[in-house]
């Protein structure tokens, strides 16, 4: 089974700086919902791993975030895609838990769940610890410029072998299309 773990805000829909607290305020990313539905054609399991702080500063609560994700979920099945699974850090900074990115507790819990090596494991994301997090365990981090990936380039410090892409249709495109290459050569 193959897995990519995505960010959520900035990477499948847009995000804000006041936060994205209601499903009406989540919008997908032109392009990324069909993105996902393509992973899902090659082979891939696409599970979201994502910091929720909103929660812990009392923007929004669990059943909030529940509703969110249940349009998420909806939208994917309207193009055919399929998301795994949502994984989520709800705690603020000074929480100090271990699933807050760029601590990889959530890809740790992900690998358990799905019993796989993170090893080369796909993680893309719009915030510097968003790759982080990945590049910790062994992920191959890629950046979009959506969302905050502008800010995050600009910034610079990204992990070794991190690449940069347009956006999650960009990233998909990128992965099968090494793919193909990879098979063609074996
Ligand atoms: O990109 P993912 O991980 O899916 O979600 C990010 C959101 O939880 C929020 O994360 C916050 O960061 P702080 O939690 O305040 O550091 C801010 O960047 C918000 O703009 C953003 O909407
Ligand atoms: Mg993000
Ligand atoms: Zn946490």
């Amino acid at each position: 089974m193959k897995l990519i773990i995505l960010d959520r805000d900035g990477v499948i829909n847009h995000d804000s700086d006041n936060f994205i607290k209601s499903p009406d305020e989540w919008v997908p990313i032109p392009g990324s919902l069909e993105a996902i539905a393509r992973l899902n054609q090659a082979g891939y399991r696409v599970v979201v791993a994502t910091n929720q702080s909103g929660v812990a500063r009392g923007l929004f609560n669990i059943v909030t975030l529940n509703a969110i994700h249940q349009k998420l979920h909806q939208a994917a099945r309207q193009v055919g895609a399929d998301i795994g699974a949502i994984f989520f850090c709800p705690h603020a900074a000074d929480d100090n838990c271990d699933c807050r990115k760029p601590k990889p507790g959530l890809l740790l819990e992900i690998a358990k769940r799905f019993d796989v090596s993170l090893k080369g494991v796909p993680t893309v994301g719009d915030s510097l610890r968003d790759l982080q997090a990945g590049f910790i365990v062994g992920c191959t981090p890629y950046l979009v410029r959506t969302g905050k990936g502008e800010k995050t380039l600009a910034k610079g410090g990204l992990p070794p072998g991190t690449t940069v892409h347009a956006d999650l249709a960009a990233v998909v495109d990128h992965l099968l299309k090494t793919n193909a290459e990879v098979a063609a050569a074996a």
